[in-house]
């Protein structure tokens, strides 16, 4: 029994000791594998406890204490070599071989078990690492991909910015580019308009200086001609002179003689009339007879010649004239006015003259203000001789311009003639004579002239107008060569419904300009009642009444309910009438009144002819405005 135990102890220590150096062995070799060999170390140690625990127990004596080297402890080998050796000579030592090498091939395989247990570990770390790695990878893929996702959305935002940039850069460039082809475009509308404005400047300069040459041309011609005139009838009366007196020379000579004859006979027959009483008395009457005929003949002669001068001499573009009256006319006429004049004296003036300077001419009172006044400045401008102002009367047709302008006439104690504008064009390459012709015959009037030319525009319009003819260009110079100056002979009246189309020389000589508007309602009332006492009225039914359409007049008018309402209402429906065509509206009632057999003029007859009129006012205005003229 103590020998198997001692064997089992020297086996026990054997193998502890081939352990240890295997352990060693192994611990120097393999570092590799730390988990295993610290693992084997503990294992060793618990060995190396576990063998000192059994040798204590089987010796039960103490060992002398071996020095311990540095790294070699030979303890262990000298005790396995006596275990070996006890083993040895141990009946049992096969027996603690085989335990020994199975010992030893059990620990191998629990060390293949450790290592292969560690090598699952081991596949485990790296399937873990691999894992890991994988997913690290996979993470840094995601990464990337998230990166560059971002990447690319980063620069697609760079790009569509850039291209908004872009964009906007294009379209601040085409708004530039389209502002700067405005600008060229305006300037070069503005470089167009001036140099149209430069030729129409160097035209109206060329046109002025040609007008200017013309006008010189025909002021040198006209003083050309009057100097040749002068001439001429210097040259004539010296002649004329001459003549004279040869022809007094041979007439004394000859009356000499008829004298000496004459009193040789009167000496006989006053010696025989002294002898004779009867032949005395005869011869005393014969001879006062005799002068009172050469007298009577001498005077009628100079009167008639008078009245054909002014006939004859009167221009053909003259249509009306207060220098063409008849003498014993005007002398019926100043009886009339002197009888008037006697007449107002005596309190009987009607009170539209008394109070209102313009008979029968209704304007508004502040152009009646202004009329009265311009006839009392030409009046006054005619007595103290000084030049005359020129007017221009302008508006519709009829509004009173031609009536206005006889009156001033009249009141301004002018002579008046009248001529249009319309009858110059027709005259051709004559009109320029006649021009001259008219200014020439206004300086025999005495009284000073005022001349009127209605519808002015007709050959005193813009002489730049292509429509112009050369022959109207010349007319028109004319009369700007013969209304240069200012005139103490005549006074020009123009009338026109266009003033604008007025050549800017025409209009510069003029001194006045006045519009003559349609009526308003006020004036249309009293229009309305003035035609009305005129046409209707059974005053001066004589057949000498002023307003009677005809002189001799049948029957008498009644008038019945024309109260001042029937007129006012009138006078408010024919808003746009001119003073024309209120008179020639109540000439229509008076037709109307006529028309009936008992000549009653009621108000539904006055009413019904107002109503037409209008009407076919409405219908004339409608008619211009389609056709494009002025009504
Ligand atoms: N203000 C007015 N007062 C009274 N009657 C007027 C007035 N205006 C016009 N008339 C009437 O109209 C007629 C024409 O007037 P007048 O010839 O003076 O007009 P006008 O302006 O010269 O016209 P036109 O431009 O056509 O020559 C006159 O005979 C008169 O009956």
């Amino acid at each position: 029994m103590s020998a198997s135990r001692l064997s089992v102890a020297a086996v026990a220590a054997a193998a502890a000791a081939v352990s240890t150096c295997q352990n060693r062995a192994y611990a120097d070799s393999s570092f590799r594998f730390n988990p295993f060999s610290s693992s084997s170390s503990q294992k060793q140690k618990q060995q190396q406890e576990a063998d000192q625990t059994a040798n204590q127990k089987s010796d039960a004596k103490p060992e002398p204490e071996e020095p311990k080297g540095a790294g070699f402890d030979p303890e262990a080998l000298e005790r396995g070599a006596k275990a070996l050796r006890e083993i040895n000579s141990s009946p049992h030592a096969k027996q603690v071989f085989d335990v020994m090498r199975k010992q030893e091939q059990s620990r191998l395989a629990e060390v293949a078990a450790e290592k292969t247990h560690y090598e699952v570990i081991q596949a485990q770390i790296d399937i873990d690492r691999q894992r890991k790695l994988h997913e690290e990878q996979r993470n840094l893929i995601q990464q990337q991909a998230q990166a560059k996702a971002q990447m690319l959305r980063y620069e697609d935002e760079l790009a569509r910015k850039r291209m908004q940039t872009d964009h906007e850069a294009q379209k601040r460039h085409n708004v530039e580019l389209v502002k700067m082809q405005e600008e060229s475009s305006i300037r070069k509308e503005q470089a167009r308009r001036t140099t149209e404005e430069q030729i129409q400047a160097q035209q109206r300069q060329t046109e002025k200086e040609r007008a200017e040459i013309e006008r010189e041309t025909i002021r040198v011609k006209a003083m050309a001609e009057a100097e040749g005139r002068a001439h001429e009838a210097k040259l004539t009366e010296e002649h004329n002179r001459r003549m004279l007196v040869e022809r007094i020379n041979g007439e004394r000579e000859k009356w000499l003689a008829a004298i000496n004859t004459t009193f040789s006979h009167i000496e006989g027959g006053v010696r025989t009339l002294l002898t004779d009483r009867n032949k005395l008395t005869m011869t005393i009457g014969g001879a006062t007879a005799l002068a009172a005929g050469i007298y009577t003949t001498r005077e009628g002669s100079r009167v008639l010649w008078g009245y054909i001068n002014r006939i004859l001499g009167q221009p053909s573009l003259i249509r009306e004239s207060s220098m063409s009256r008849l003498p014993f006319s005007r002398v019926i006429s100043q009886a009339k006015n002197n009888a008037k004049k006697y007449s107002t004296a005596a309190g009987s003036a009607t009170p539209s003259e008394s109070k209102n300077g313009f008979t029968n001419i209704i304007l508004h009172p502040s152009l009646q203000k202004r009329i009265e006044h311009l006839a009392r400045a030409t009046a006054n401008t005619k007595t103290h001789q000084a030049p005359f102002r020129n007017m221009m009367f302008y508006g519709p047709p009829g509004t009173g311009k031609t009536m206005v302008a006889r009156e001033i006439a009249r009141k301004s104690g002018l002579d008046y003639a009248m001529m249009t504008g319309g009858d110059v064009a027709p005259l051709g390459t004559q009109a320029v004579t006649k021009i001259h012709e008219i200014f020439d015959w206004a300086k025999k009037s005495n009284k000073g002239l005022l001349l009127f030319i209605d519808e002015a525009d007709a050959f005193l319009s813009e002489r730049n107008s292509t429509h112009m003819s050369e022959a109207q260009r010349s007319a028109l110079n004319a009369l700007l060569f013969r209304t240069g100056d200012q005139s103490r002979d005549t006074v020009l009246v123009l009338a026109t419904n266009r003033p604008g189309d007025l050549d800017s020389a025409v209009t510069d000589r003029i001194d006045e300009v006045i519009e003559f508007p349609l009526p308003g309602e006020e004036e249309r009332f009293k229009l309305l009642n003035l035609y009305l006492s005129n046409y209707l009225s059974n005053e001066g039914d004589s057949g000498s009444g002023k307003g009677s359409l005809f002189k001799k007049k049948t029957q008498k008018i009644t008038i019945k309910d024309i109260s001042g309402d029937v007129i006012r209402e009138a006078a408010k429906k024919t808003e746009g009438f001119s003073g024309r065509e209120i008179a020639k509206l109540m000439a229509s009632v008076q037709a109307a009144v006529y028309g009936r057999p008992d000549c009653v003029l009621d108000s539904q007859l006055f009413r019904e002819v107002v109503d037409y009129k209008v009407v076919e006012h409405h219908q004339r205005l409608k008619l211009a405005a389609e056709g494009g003229h002025p009504v």
